[in-house]
């Protein structure tokens, strides 16, 4: 055997143990050998018997005769190792039967050796033995591609949820509402940790329970900890994406792609121990580890290829065949996988780390996506454009520590700051004296509403780097005040500048310039303590669909800081207002668009808010919800600013104690709606009924009490007249005339004033034809 050892050394790189490490016919091997003497042919077999598919073929040598001498050998093939058997029958029986007798005519030649021999060769079949457990050696070659997957549907779930809730505004609608981010992200994080941790117990317990000797043979605590901080390295890479898309569709498409690298890295690479382990090979730069670290599922692929190989056992490269690994214990941890177990790069092992490295590594990556997450998600501007700048943690305003500015404003400070030097609107010759007087209101140093807007403008930039002639003014230099009490409505036709108004002073999306004072703090600065004092019903209703009624009002009392010894009282109380008790635990989504709006309405006045800004909240409700929701509103009134913005004029007329008009971002007229209907209204329509033959007395008394009266219409004595704003005076003296006269040279009489639809029609009509 020495002499076929050394004559076929150089050319497969057989070598013989002489020394054989083969004493314990129970003892598994714990690396891999070339050739190796046996004590035996029994203990070939019973070798074979206890650890099967670790051999590939034994040669027994026997010697018949001493005189001259006999030596018989049988070749046994492994029949079990059906891997590569026609190559054991074919080229490799030839092959080693060849070698065999070169080695015996090479000792028959040697003079020394004083040998005669007969060569003979006998077939003998091996023990038949069960073939080893396949499941072990797919779950060894492809157990990291199978447990990753699972662990990527909860990955890929992260990103769609949270750019969902991102996509329908969810969280920023809470945000507004007064949640904050850290909040809302350690939300995110608890329950999904709960979700990775279920899995990681189920992935652990389904192992063992098929009997994977990876899940038998390692520690379980090693196991589940090792699918825990793999899931929770992902959920927080996935937190990390959420910031840079917007799209649901584009954050489920981004996952797939991550899938797929993820895919291909652990089936390429981590499946088998000869690519898994050349990292540490010294072939590949030892920093390149370090950076495909930051991959949670690198180092996931990693350290499950160390437990696999020290438990499931290693691929026999030689013999295609798995020598069983020592198993893993938790000590197992603290040091690297032994050699033997390990690939050999020419003559070296790999100078892998210990295994724990894997589990630091991980824990590396939920810190590191952890700071991405929370710089990302303060730099990158939202939906709104809302944005902290890049240096935003070196501000002390972050921090909560709020500088003296950002804790009370100086009145005079901010309105010279706000005013002086400022670049105003310039005043169109045939301005609105009342668009006038507000202003120089706004403009006043000393007069500070609870809401005051100054030279407030939005321009929505094309592009992001210079201006552009597709730059859109939405807003042009708003003057605006509001006092404590009462409710303003804003009207205007579509894309007049009205949400984007509602936008800017309840902090969604950053005035261009210009500022507001609301109780006295900025809108600018001062957004985060000017969300306690507010609620807000969003143009688009911002709901759960899953959430119930009471639940919504639960969530945001929470967020508020509502007392819970007042949440059933408030419940009951603001649900009846508008008539939604009856579906108080119905699930949100099956609810119509009226209800919605109802129940965002509800949702804007929980913590008792100093101001409130409803965008268009009765949109989609029938007469008699909107009834109820008018009384709702003018309780809600007293001791507060209520915004509204409406397309309904009967809303405005009912509910607003001042209205003012927007046209293409400007604010075109303001009063309360008995003013604008006299100057803006075509006045009162009088219609007279009277004899025919008496038509023309009539119209000349009507001429003398009311000089401006314009005949509209004159048939068959029925006549119709339209009283200009101007003639009000003459109004009460001609009434008493008709009713003087009435039964006489007045057969019967009708008075009507012009309505708030008329004057919003004049004013958009007249803007129309205006310059911008
Ligand atoms: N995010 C945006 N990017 C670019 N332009 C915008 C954006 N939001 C609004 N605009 C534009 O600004 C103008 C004012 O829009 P805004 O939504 O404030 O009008 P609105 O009066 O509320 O209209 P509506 O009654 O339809 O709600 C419109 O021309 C609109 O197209």
């Amino acid at each position: 055997m020495q002499t076929f050892a050394a004559l076929n050394q150089p050319r497969v790189g057989y070598t013989l143990n002489i020394e054989s490490p083969f004493t314990d016919v129970s003892a598994a091997p714990s690396r891999v050998y070339d050739i190796v003497p046996v004590p035996n042919d029994d203990f070939i077999y019973d070798y074979t018997l206890q650890h099967p598919n670790t051999t590939t073929w034994g040669i027994s040598f026997s010697q018949t005769s001493a005189s001259p001498i006999n030596i018989q050998y049988q070749v046994w093939f492994n029949a079990t190792n059906t891997a590569n058997s026609s190559d054991i029958f074919g080229r490799d029986a030839l092959a080693i039967v060849r070698g065999i007798d070169e080695a015996i005519i090479t000792v028959l030649n040697d003079p020394t050796a004083m040998v005669k021999a007969n060569i003979g060769i006998a077939l003998k079949d091996w023990p038949l033995i069960p073939p080893g457990r396949l499941s072990d050696s797919v779950v060894q070659q492809l157990g990291s591609v199978f447990f990753f997957c699972s662990e990527m549907i909860i990955f890929i779930n992260v990103l769609n949820q949270i750019v969902t809730e991102k996509e329908l505004k969810l969280r920023h609608g809470m945000e507004v509402m007064g949640l904050r981010p850290a909040v809302y992200w350690l939300s995110h994080l608890l329950s999904n940790t709960v979700l990775v941790l279920i899995n990681a117990l189920v992935t652990c317990l389904c192992g063992l329970a098929f009997g994977f000797k990876i899940f038998r043979n390692a520690n379980f605590g090693v196991l589940l900890i090792m699918f825990f901080l793999f899931g929770e390295a992902m959920v927080m890479f996935a937190f990390f994406i959420t910031t840079l898309v917007r799209r649901a569709r584009v954050a489920v498409l981004a996952g797939i792609f991550l899938f797929i690298i993820g895919l291909l890295i652990e089936s390429f690479v981590f499946s088998s121990s000869y690519i898994g382990y050349i990292w540490w090979s010294g072939i590949i730069p030892s920093g390149v580890s370090y950076v495909l670290g930051l991959l949670p599922f690198f180092n996931f692929g990693h350290m499950f290829l160390d437990i696999s190989s020290m438990t499931t056992g290693q691929l026999d490269r030689l013999t295609n065949t798995y020598i069983p690994g020592p198993g893993f214990p938790w000590s197992a941890l603290y040091s690297a996988p032994p050699s033997d177990t390990l690939p050999f790069y020419g003559d070296n092992p790999p100078a892998v780390p210990p295994v724990i490295q894997a589990w630091y590594l991980l824990i590396m990556d939920c810190f590191v996506y952890g700071l991405l997450l929370w710089y990302c998600d303060n730099v990158i501007p939202n939906e709104y454009g809302m944005a902290f700048p890049p240096w935003f943690f070196l501000t002390p305003d972050y921090w909560g520590f709020e500088t003296s500015s950002a804790k009370s404003t100086n009145r005079n400070e901010w309105q010279t700051h706000n005013t002086s030097g400022k670049v105003m609107i310039p005043i169109e010759g045939d301005e609105d004296s009342d668009v006038l007087v507000e202003r120089d209101r706004a403009l006043d140093s000393s007069y500070f509403p609870a809401l005051k807007i100054v030279n407030l403008r939005k321009v929505y930039r094309n592009s992001a780097l210079f201006a552009s002639k597709l730059d859109k003014i939405a807003v042009r230099n708003s003057c605006l005040t509001v006092e404590q009490g009462t409710l303003l409505a804003l009207l205007g036709q579509n894309g007049a500048g009205k949400s984007t108004t509602i936008s800017m002073l309840s902090g969604l999306t950053p005035s261009t310039s210009g500022d507001a004072l609301i109780y006295d703090m900025s809108v600018r600065n001062q957004m985060q303590r000017i969300r306690k004092i507010m609620g807000i019903c969003p143009q688009h209703d911002i709901l759960f669909d899953d959430l119930t009624a009471r639940e919504h009002i639960e969530l945001y009392a929470g967020l508020k800081g509502v007392p819970k010894s007042q949440l059933k009282a408030l419940i009951d109380e603001r649900l009846y207002a508008v008539r939604l008790h009856t579906v108080a635990d119905v699930r949100a989504g099956t609810y119509s668009g009226g209800m919605k709006r109802r129940l965002s309405l509800v949702i804007s006045t929980i913590g008792d808010p100093k101001i409130i800004f409803l965008d268009e909240p009765t949109t989609g409700m029938d007469p008699v919800n909107r009834r109820h929701v008018w009384s709702f509103i003018e309780k809600l009134k007293r001791n507060r600013v209520i915004i509204l913005t409406t397309h309904s004029m009967e809303d405005a007329d009912v509910l607003g104690d001042r209205i003012a008009v927007m046209c293409k971002g400007r604010l075109r007229a303001i009063n309360n709606s008995i003013a604008l209907k006299s100057k803006f209204g075509t006045g009162y329509r009088i219609s007279v009924v009277t004899h025919q033959a008496q038509a023309d007395q009539v119209k000349s008394i009507v001429q003398r009490m009311v000089p401006g009266a314009h005949l509209d219409d004159d048939s068959a004595g029925a006549l119709i007249y339209r009283f200009p704003a101007t003639s009000m005076g003459a109004i009460p003296g001609f009434v008493k005339w008709l009713e003087q006269n009435k039964n006489g040279l007045v057969k019967s009489w009708g008075i009507s004033q012009s309505t708030l639809e008329e004057v919003f029609l004049k004013l958009i009509r007249e803007s129309s034809h205006k310059k911008q």
